[in-house]
């Protein structure tokens, strides 16, 4: 008898990032549909084949998508919405991505859903708390659902035929149902009697083609549920267990402790139980006497959000008495969750610093992770001897490291008092003094940052990353296309400008790369949706900044201009949240170096003549910690870590933040403590819903609402926007409201970015006319 290894999910987008690409070119019309096939059945392999070679005994299959798994699950059971091409069989190709993209109209390759006028994509949201989103499925109370993918199927048979012997992974139903959206007050969890005979359909084809086991992952479980969940999830894992009886599930929770749904989540008649152990570690200790002795227990023990390397002695600590009571037969050994949220392999870093990778564990290593876990287990410590010393001398180099710790950014930190969080006098007062100084117009019209990061952009900075052109060329290159970006946004007669961020090939690389403490990779991508991808930087050390990062580019813009020129930051809980973080200090500390470091910047570009300076909080949400006992503390030093880096600048200098995607009824308190002079947000595609948090809450200072939906190449009309804005004067009073799209214009194409900015000017003159103030 062995102690399985095994993975619950791997990266998919491809080592060098092979499936972006062909989709990319397949959504083009440069390669074919045979083509996009091949290069994903070869990716499928190569996975496989891999994981097999470092031990994996559970190798998962259909974890891998075109996509996204919810809308592979979607499509499986067949919840297609009309206008994508669907009445029944099998579900295209093509009608999958017109879902996750968009029909009809002009299609563009820069792989952004929303693509093309007629249909629009499903919405995409956030994946818990990662940078990863999904497409949100749409159901309604007639909701019918038949099989129309076999995908499950199909994977495990391609693997089987492969000579890999794979357990299939399926979103569970209820975590689908939960995740997908429905009419107002219309429980979608009522759907699950219609929806659990496909599930039975497809597991029941699992078994006849040869699957023993299954992984179904309810990561609702990590969530607050109530008593409809409950009773949803003991239904449906009776009926399946009842119906299915020769196949076992395994049944994966992440992202969190299973907390006070342990007992449900143990009593459920699955033959096998995940638990996350990283961020849920009370659960071993609570399971302790609870679980039935033949249920398997996977246990999370190797971190799937993080990239550091295991402390392997603490994990054989945590895992041999269990291993000793349990025996090798009922355990098996996983990452917390699937390793979609990590890079592929520590070892293509071959420009990282040596002491720095030595301490870093991606996909491919975390695999070696669990097979040394495994064979220590089995055969003894000294059977695995030298990997665990090199596990330790890597710790050991961590922890010792003088990169890591400074004592002049602890020394600074412990001096921190709340003062330094407080802009010098209150909003009215601010309003007052930057009303004076800038004499904007009423619905001042701006933009969120960034313009169209063209191929040009984007291969002017690969032939400097080459060293085909030099750093001075690369510099004249953006400076030229900052300049006629500057000339274009005077013509068009917005009133405050912005520099184009053209010289950023991220909002959040950009400052990792030029600050200390943070190391970046050459090819440590991870998927955020669909084609597109990032390269998370990695937070290894305290955080200090060695020279203004913005300072230059501000000011080679306002040289251009007699109009406002509004700097462009990233805010420190949004650098946080979208880099992999050290685990050696908290959370909370990692983000108050950011901010000072911040801070600091924010001092340059006032100091430089900047007087207004935008701070973006895009992430600021999604860091919402999953249970809301936690929430309060996470939104506390959020909070405080924001005013840290804003607060030290004068009354008239005005701040302003950016959020986009985000949600703001249950933390509007949060947001107005966060005392931005002026605030934009994604609101067009809720036609200003969103809007009604800010009245309900009477929200104090000013607000741009969007008006544009930047996720479409669709150009809005005057009255469309004008439309819009008309809506918000009921929310809101018309002194305190900005014109603005919803979020940045890197994705798009200048035509339709032209013809729409225009048409928002047009509209906020038309407002202007109609209104006084
Ligand atoms: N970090 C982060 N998270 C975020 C967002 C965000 O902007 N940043 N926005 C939200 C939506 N998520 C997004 C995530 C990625 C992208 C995105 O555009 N990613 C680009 C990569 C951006 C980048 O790092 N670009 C680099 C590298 C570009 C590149 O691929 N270069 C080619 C060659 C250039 C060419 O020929 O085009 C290569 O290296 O092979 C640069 O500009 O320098 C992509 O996948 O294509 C957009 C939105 C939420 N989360
Ligand atoms: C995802 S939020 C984006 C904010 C950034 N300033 C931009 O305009 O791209
Ligand atoms: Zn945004």
């Amino acid at each position: 008898m062995s102690l399985a290894i095994a993975t619950l999910g791997t990266p998919r987008i491809g080592p060098r990032r092979e499936l972006k690409f062909a989709l990319e070119a397949y959504w083009s019309g440069r390669i074919g549909r045979a083509e996009l096939l091949e290069t994903a059945a070869a990716l499928r392999a190569a996975n496989w084949a891999d994981q097999a070679a470092r031990g994996v005994a559970v190798i998962p299959s259909n974890d891998f998508s075109f996509y996204d798994q919810m809308l592979d699950t979607a499509v499986m059971v067949g919840a297609v919405p009309a206008g994508y091409g669907w009445t029944d069989g099998m579900v295209s190709l093509d009608s999958y991505f017109a879902m996750a993209r968009g029909v009809g109209g002009e299609d563009c390759a820069c792989g952004h859903p929303g693509h093309g006028g007629g249909v629009p994509a499903l919405e995409m949201t956030k994946w818990f708390d990662t940078n990863y989103h999904y497409l949100v499925p749409e159901l309604g109370p007639g909701q019918r659902f038949v099989l129309a993918s076999t995908k499950p199927v199909d994977e495990f048979r391609e693997a089987k035929a492969f000579g890999i012997h794979t357990r299939p992974v399926l979103v569970g139903p209820v975590t689908f149902l939960r995740l997908a959206k429905g009419a107002a007050g219309f429980d979608r969890l009522t759907l699950i009697d219609r929806l659990l005979p496909v599930y039975v359909d497809v597991l029941k084809l699992l078994a006849a083609n040869g699957a023993d086991w299954v992984q179904m992952d309810e990561p609702v479980l990590a969530t607050d549920i109530d008593a409809a969940a409950r009773a949803a999830l003991i239904r449906a894992y009776g009926l399946i267990a009842s119906a299915v009886p020769n196949l076992k599930v395994m049944l994966t929770s992440y992202f969190g402790p299973l907390g006070d749904n342990l007992d449900l989540a143990v009593s459920l008649p699955t033959a096998g139980l995940h638990l996350d152990l990283m961020r849920g570690r009370d659960d071993l200790a609570e399971i302790g006497g609870r679980i039935p002795d033949g249920k398997v227990l996977s246990l999370g023990v190797i971190d799937g959000r993080n990239v550091w390397r295991a402390d392997l002695d603490a994990c054989l600590d945590l895992l041999r008495p269990i291993v000793a009571r349990r025996g090798f037969d009922h355990i098996q050994l996983a990452p917390s969750c699937s390793l979609l949220h990590v890079p592929h392999d520590v070892e293509a870093e071959t420009g990282l610093d040596p002491d720095i990778r030595s301490w870093l564990a991606f996909a491919r290593q975390k695999m070696d992770e669990l097979a040394v876990l495994g064979r220590a287990l089995e055969s003894g410590s000294d059977a695995v001897a030298d990997a665990l010393a090199a596990t330790r001398a890597a710790r050991a180099s961590r922890l010792s490291s003088r990169r890591v710790v400074r004592s002049d950014v602890r020394a600074r930190l412990a001096a921190v008092t709340l003062a330094l969080a407080e802009r010098p006098a209150p909003f009215a007062e601010r309003a007052a003094l930057q009303r004076q100084r800038f004499g904007l117009p009423p619905f001042p019209t701006t933009t969120i940052g960034s313009f169209p990061q063209t191929q040009d952009v984007r291969r002017a900075r690969q032939a400097l990353a080459k060293g085909a052109i030099s750093e001075a060329d690369y510099r004249d290159f953006l400076k030229t296309e900052t300049a006629a970006c500057v000339r274009w946004q005077e013509e068009i007669g917005l009133d405050v400008l912005v520099h184009g961020e053209f010289e950023r090939n991220d909002m959040v690389q950009y400052f990792g790369e030029k600050l200390d403490g943070f190391a970046f990779t050459q090819h440590g991508w991870v998927q955020s949706y669909g084609s597109r991808c990032v390269r998370p930087p990695i937070l290894y050390g305290d955080v200090a900044r060695p020279e203004p990062m913005t300072v230059d580019w501000w000011r080679h813009a306002q040289s251009l201009t007699d109009k406002p020129m509004k700097a462009m930051l990233t805010g420190p809980v949004t650098i946080l949240n979208w880099s992999f973080v050290r685990d050696d200090i908290g959370r909370d500390a990692a983000c108050r170096q950011i901010a000072l470091a911040l801070r600091d910047e924010v001092a340059d570009l006032e100091d430089a003549g900047a007087a207004m300076i935008q701070i973006d909080e895009a992430a600021l949400r999604e860091g919402l910690p999953i249970r809301k006992a936690d929430r309060a503390r996470y939104l506390d030093w959020a909070v405080e870590s924001f005013r840290l880096t804003s607060s030290g600048v004068g009354n008239a200098t005005q701040i302003h933040t950016h959020m986009c995607y985000s949600e703001f009824n249950d933390i509007i308190a949060s947001i107005a403590a966060m005392d931005a002079d002026v605030i934009s947000i994604e609101c067009s595609r809720s036609k200003m819903e969103l809007l009604t948090a800010f009245a309900d809450f009477h929200y104090p200072n000013d607000i741009g609402p969007g008006v544009y939906d930047i996720h479409s190449p669709r150009v809005p009309s005057v009255e469309e926007m004008a439309g819009l804005i008309r809506t918000a004067l009921g929310h809101l009073p018309a002194e305190r409201i900005w014109i603005n799209p919803d979020c940045g214009l890197k994705t798009r194409g200048w035509p339709e970015v032209q013809a729409a900015l225009a048409n928002m000017v047009a509209a906020a003159r038309d407002l202007r006319q109609a209104t006084t103030r």
